[in-house]
């Protein structure tokens, strides 16, 4: 009976879904085939927690149980493992990896108010190399009028969706571009005619946390959070709520989905507010990825 011969495995929560046996910046990648050819199980990691916090670079512990060849590992390669991952490295080679595959196609983000559109959004296209627009604001400079809110008194929420919509058609016909579209940009049929010229992504984000942003930073800039009574975080979570209702079904439209709550399962974290934009940015390519590149290996990953 054969032993397990692999003490070092190293797993970042990113790479051990990844397509290629191959190592790169410490990690060691298993393919599907890969997998299947050498007989690796990694049958669990668990216990996976931040040793230390800060934005760039983070420690964590995870607990391997692995198999060689349809033989369960020894104690030897079983156990807690420690690792580290520069966020910012991950970042760099995901873009490497998906950036060829783009071909110049524009990446919209969607997602509702505060779902991190353009913090995001402006990771990706540094990273990518690609130009960074808010929907929100080439629609006020076309209207020359400073803010949203001003554009929804002055006019209506009509008229500022029309402007929206001209704004998507003429980015539409751009390339390498990442664009941050408004949280409503969804609800016209038309608009994802535009936007799906290019790939969009999805940014879903618990509403709870949601409402925790907005609160903390206000709802001026947000004229549909407007008009409830209570104090900030109830307001915005119940008119989030009633939104998203009217919403979720057309986010869904999107080529791909980032969820913070899987991110924080495949982290072990326990709350989605402890993923630093760079995080999430990471998942949006690895997202962007699997709906440009679809294959064997990808789509066995994506399920698994
Ligand atoms: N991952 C994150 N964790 C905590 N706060 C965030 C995160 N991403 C964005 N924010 C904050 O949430 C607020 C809304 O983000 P923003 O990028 O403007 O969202 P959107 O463009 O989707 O409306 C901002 O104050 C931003 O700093
Ligand atoms: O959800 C919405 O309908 C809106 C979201 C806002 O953009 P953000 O998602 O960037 O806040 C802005 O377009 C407008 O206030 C309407």
């Amino acid at each position: 009976m054969e032993t397990a011969t692999a003490p070092a495995v190293q797993i970042s929560a990113w790479t051990g879904q990844e397509k290629i046996g191959r190592k790169s910046n410490g990690f060691l990648r298993f393919s599907h085939k890969c997998r299947e050819e050498k007989g690796i199980h990694i049958l669990k990691s668990r216990n996976l927690q931040w040793k230390s916090a800060s934005a760039r670079s983070r420690f964590v512990a995870l607990e391997v149980s692995g198999s060689y060849k349809n033989s369960p590992a020894s104690a030897l390669e079983s156990g807690k493992i420690c690792t580290s991952f520069d966020e910012g490295l991950i970042l760099k080679e995901k873009a490497q990896e998906v950036g060829p595959h783009l071909n110049g196609r524009c990446i919209y983000l969607v997602g509702m108010m505060g779902s991190g559109k353009t913090t995001v959004g402006k990771i990706l296209s540094e990273v990518l190399g690609y130009s960074f627009f808010d929907s929100d604001k080439l629609v006020e400079e076309s209207v020359g009028v400073s803010s949203v809110a001003q554009i929804f008194k002055q006019y209506s929420e009509n008229f500022f969706r029309d402007n929206e919509t001209e704004v998507l058609r003429d980015l539409s016909s751009m390339h390498r571009l990442v664009v941050a579209t408004g949280g409503g940009a969804v609800i016209r049929p038309i608009n994802w005619k535009y936007m799906k010229r290019g790939i969009t992504v999805w940014l879903d984000v618990p509403l709870e946390a949601l409402a925790t942003r907005i609160a903390a930073v206000g709802t001026d800039s947000r004229p549909l959070l407007h008009g409830e009574s209570g104090d900030a975080y109830s307001k915005a979570l119940l008119r989030l709520s009633t939104l998203f209702e009217e919403r979720g079904e057309a986010y869904a439209n999107a080529d791909a989905r980032v969820s913070l709550p899987h991110i924080s399962a495949k982290l072990g974290l326990d709350d989605v507010s402890d993923l630093t934009p760079t995080a999430i940015a990471i998942e949006a390519l690895v997202q962007i990825k699997y709906s440009v590149m679809p294959d064997d290996d990808i789509t066995f990953a994506r399920n698994s």
